[in-house]
């Protein structure tokens, strides 16, 4: 997949589908690809993140579902950036050169969250290590620091990091720390790198900001909504941008059967998903749907 467009706009962090026995059920990923194409009009998907539990699958597992996600957006989907980050520096260098030898239009790496960096040095260092494993494809750093542990700032990472990382391209920046993330964006380099922001809750503050996009759980169902938004902002109309990031409510509506997740994530409960499918449907949304 070449890119022809920058990576901007929205991009679903994907869930990985399951059988009820729990192994990956790759059956059911053309129609979701479809789905979010034609319903939630997102083009761009973020695969084996933190939603698509990729720390919690296989090797083999993750190679399946990033062959399988490729294979099925082709020439519907714009962008597939696979997230190929692990505790194993091994096992995240056999991860980007398979997506590099796949095709896809980017990768992403979380930092390593047991024995953690403790520096800026330590944690370029992993990153440098594996981003040469693909050294024609679009490299992410993807910063989310309450699930890693890894407080780092992005800002300070940032300087020099193309000399270490010449396909550096950006950040998926997973953090409330919207001074972090400004202080990011006034570097010189802000024509250069783009920056997603992951708190899909705030996303709106981010934008003002002058982050490039969104990565995150909640466009998968939410795309067609926060894409409006995205358009009040562009106008600019921020009164109406507000009222759809206050009603950005998570719960699923696609009818794709996605299984259980994997333990030690647990399935939420019949009450839970009754009260906020009321709560969704409930919502009278600005443009009246
Ligand atoms: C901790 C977490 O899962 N954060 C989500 C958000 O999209 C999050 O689900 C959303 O803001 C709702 O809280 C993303 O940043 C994660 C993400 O994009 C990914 O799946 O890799």
């Amino acid at each position: 997949m070449t890119p022809r467009k920058k990576l901007e706009g929205l991009v679903a962090a994907t869930v990985t589908p399951m059988t009820p026995d729990g192994r990956i059920n790759l059956s059911v990923i053309h129609q979701y690809v479809d789905y979010l194409v034609s319903e939630q009009n997102v083009k761009n998907i973020f695969v084996n993140g933190t939603t698509g539990e990729g720390l919690s699958l296989s090797i083999q597992e993750r190679k399946q579902l990033a062959e399988e996600w490729m294979c099925q957006g082709k020439d519907k989907l714009d962008h597939v950036i696979i997230h190929v980050g692990a505790l194993s520096l091994l096992e995240s260098q056999e991860l980007a050169r398979h997506a590099a030898a796949i095709g896809a239009s980017g990768i992403a790496v979380i930092a390593p969250s047991f024995f953690k960096p403790t520096n800026k040095d330590e944690l370029l260092g992993f990153l440098q290590k594996v981003a040469s494993e693909a050294p024609t494809v679009p490299f992410y750093y993807y910063h989310i620091p309450a699930m890693t542990g890894v407080k780092i700032r992005v800002e300070e990472l940032l300087d020099g990091i193309r000399e270490q990382i010449p396909t550096f391209q950006g950040v998926k920046f997973s953090d409330t720390d919207l001074l972090d993330l400004a202080q990011c964006i006034n570097k010189k380099e802000r024509e250069q790198f783009v920056f997603l922001y992951g708190v899909d809750e705030q996303l709106l503050s981010a934008l003002a900001i002058g982050a490039n996009g969104a990565v995150g759980s909640t466009y998968n169902y939410l795309g067609r909504k926060t894409n409006l938004m995205l358009q009040a902002f562009a106008k600019p109309d921020l009164a109406l941008a507000r009222k759809y990031q206050t009603k950005a409510v998570m719960t699923s509506v696609s009818g794709i059967p996605m299984g259980p997740p994997r333990l030690p994530l647990v399935g939420a409960s019949e009450e839970f998903i009754a009260k906020a499918k009321a709560k969704l449907e409930s919502i009278v949304w600005p443009d009246g749907d």
